[in-house]
């Protein structure tokens, strides 16, 4: 059997004092209750950072500009019915106050704190990584 690929990009939002903003996934959708960073799937025709965008503004009502987002690192995770393929883009700068429109709750966490919030087991290799980039 072919294993579908899932082309998912994410952003870890970091405000001035070091904090990053995790968003809580909606009951009910697979993973639900799991802190997740803000992004989604990749549409047909979009480039990566254009996905970011797209998603940060219906996700979280912000404005981002493309050079504001910085490749990070990816997650790489055998789900059991897709293989997800995520990059994590960092973000510094945006225009706006980010509101929870599609998740239960947003929240600004210490990078040492992150460890406390239960999130997809994709995203777990990346916690450390924040960590030591923070
Ligand atoms: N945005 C985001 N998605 C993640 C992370 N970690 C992780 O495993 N995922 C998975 C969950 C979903 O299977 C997929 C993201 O899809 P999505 O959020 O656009 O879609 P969804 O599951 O809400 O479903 P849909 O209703 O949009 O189809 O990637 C993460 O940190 N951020």
């Amino acid at each position: 059997m072919q294993v579908k690929l899932l082309l998912v990009v994410a952003c870890a939002l970091i405000d001035p004092d070091g904090r990053v903003l995790i968003a809580q996934r909606p009951e009910g959708k697979a993973m639900g209750g799991l802190w997740e960073f803000p992004g989604g799937k990749m549409e047909p025709g979009e480039r990566p950072e254009e996905t970011l965008i797209r998603e940060l503004s219906e996700e979280l009502g912000i404005d981002v500009k493309e050079p504001c987002l910085a490749p990070f690192s990816f997650a790489s995770h055998a789900y059991p019915d897709f293989h997800l393929l995520m990059p994590l883009y960092v973000c510094r700068r945006w225009e706006g106050l980010p509101q929870a429109k599609e998740h239960m709750a947003l929240k600004w966490v210490w990078p040492k704190d992150l460890k406390d919030y239960p999130m997809p087991p994709a995203d777990l290799p990346l916690v450390p990584m924040l960590r030591d980039l923070l």
